[in-house]
């Protein structure tokens, strides 16, 4: 066969070949995403996330007694959730070494806390608490919005501590002011968290801390198991049920009931998170249907599905109103009493 003809045999395969598969699709494994992600998913490269530097750290020595698998520190405790997800209580974890691990890190912790109408009275007790108990020797940043900018008292933190004052607007309804949170949080990490932090908490500001709060609750998607629900069944928990809502759990699912006043994370894990739960209320507000417990509702829906990597004892938000049982051994933060009708007003 010369080479002319062995030429139209090739193109008469080829076409004949194309003709019955179509055209080869040329793959560039190397190049092409993994899987498909959209824009809001991927946008969160943080450039602290990015540092490539290869640095060989070493933990400086330490002297701590030895663990053993056979010597559990707890046993009166569930001390790892079904997805392995660690729960952080008192007497399971030596403070040092983690103290140790962080310090070579250097992150940037921030604290985004409310303090709208007649909740100013709680930014004194909060501060003042945070800033020797909340993790103390810690970079941290305290964002703190209030539509009474004047009435923040001025305070001395700690060097490594800084307090930012952001006006906010307030709303009639406490629900909104509450719920709401959800929204600004998500558009400050947008505009501007995700440049200056690398980790970021919600919390309450009708709180006070009075133990160490330390680098133990710093992980990828952290909750907080309520004090008033965790040996509750999960059928009994304060969910919303009603499939009308965004924030419905179907009967017979929930793991733990987490409280809305701290929860945190990753700056990017906490933008889906408030952007996925503000996106539910508002869906519930064009439908017409509150959730029961606000957002915390949707909260507790957002963390059935996508699961904490990290879970925090009721140590870590009790309930001043409850008696302490003896699981409980340290009261690390706690709401302060209130009149629900004269400060929601
Ligand atoms: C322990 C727990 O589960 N707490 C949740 C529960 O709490 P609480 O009863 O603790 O709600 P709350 O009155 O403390 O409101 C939540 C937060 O919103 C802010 N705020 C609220 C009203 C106001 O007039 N001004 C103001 O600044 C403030 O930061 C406050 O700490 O229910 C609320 C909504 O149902 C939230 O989900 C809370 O996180
Ligand atoms: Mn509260």
């Amino acid at each position: 066969m010369d080479i002319r003809k062995e030429h139209i045999l090739v193109v008469i395969l080829m076409a004949g070949i194309i003709g019955f598969f179509g055209i080869p699709h040329i793959s560039q494994p190397s190049c092409q995403p993994v899987r498909q992600v959209d824009l809001d998913e991927t946008f969160l490269v943080l450039p602290r996330e990015t540092d490539l530097n290869v640095t060989f750290s070493v933990l400086p020595r330490m002297s701590y007694p030895q663990p053993f698998l056979d010597k559990p520190r707890r046993t009166d405790v569930l001390l790892m959730s079904p997805w392995l997800a660690p729960i952080v209580w008192e007497g399971t974890f030596n403070r040092d070494i983690l103290n140790a691990q962080y310090r070579q890190k250097n992150v940037i912790v921030g604290v985004a806390t409310f303090a709208v109408k007649k909740y100013v009275r709680f930014i004194e007790g909060f501060l003042g608490s945070a800033n020797k108990f909340f993790l103390s020797g810690h970079r941290v940043n305290f964002y703190l919005f209030t539509d009474h900018p004047e009435k923040v008292p001025s305070m001395k933190l700690a060097p490594e501590k800084r307090l930012f004052i952001i006006p906010v607007q307030n709303y009639s309804r406490w629900q909104d002011i509450s719920m709401n949170r959800m929204d600004i949080i998500s558009s400050h990490i947008r505009s501007r968290w995700r440049y200056e932090v690398d980790y970021l908490y919600s919390m309450d500001i009708d709180v006070q801390m009075f133990e160490h709060i330390g680098v133990e609750i710093i992980d990828t998607l952290v909750g907080t198991i309520s004090s008033w629900q965790y040996t509750k069944p999960r059928d009994s928990n304060s969910y919303e049920r009603r499939p009308e809502s965004r924030a419905a759990i179907p009967s017979g699912e929930g793991d733990f009931y987490y409280a809305a006043s701290f929860y945190g994370g990753s700056v990017s894990e906490v933008y889906r998170l408030t952007t996925a739960c503000f996106k539910g209320v508002t869906e519930d507000r064009a439908n017409g249907i509150e959730a029961k417990w606000h957002e915390e509702s949707h909260l507790n829906k957002y963390l059935l599905y996508h699961k904490p990597t990290r879970l925090l004892s009721p140590e870590y938000y009790w309930d001043e109103e409850l008696s302490r049982p003896r699981i409980v051994r340290v009261k690390r933060l706690s709401s302060v009493r209130k009149d629900l009708k004269e400060v929601r007003f």
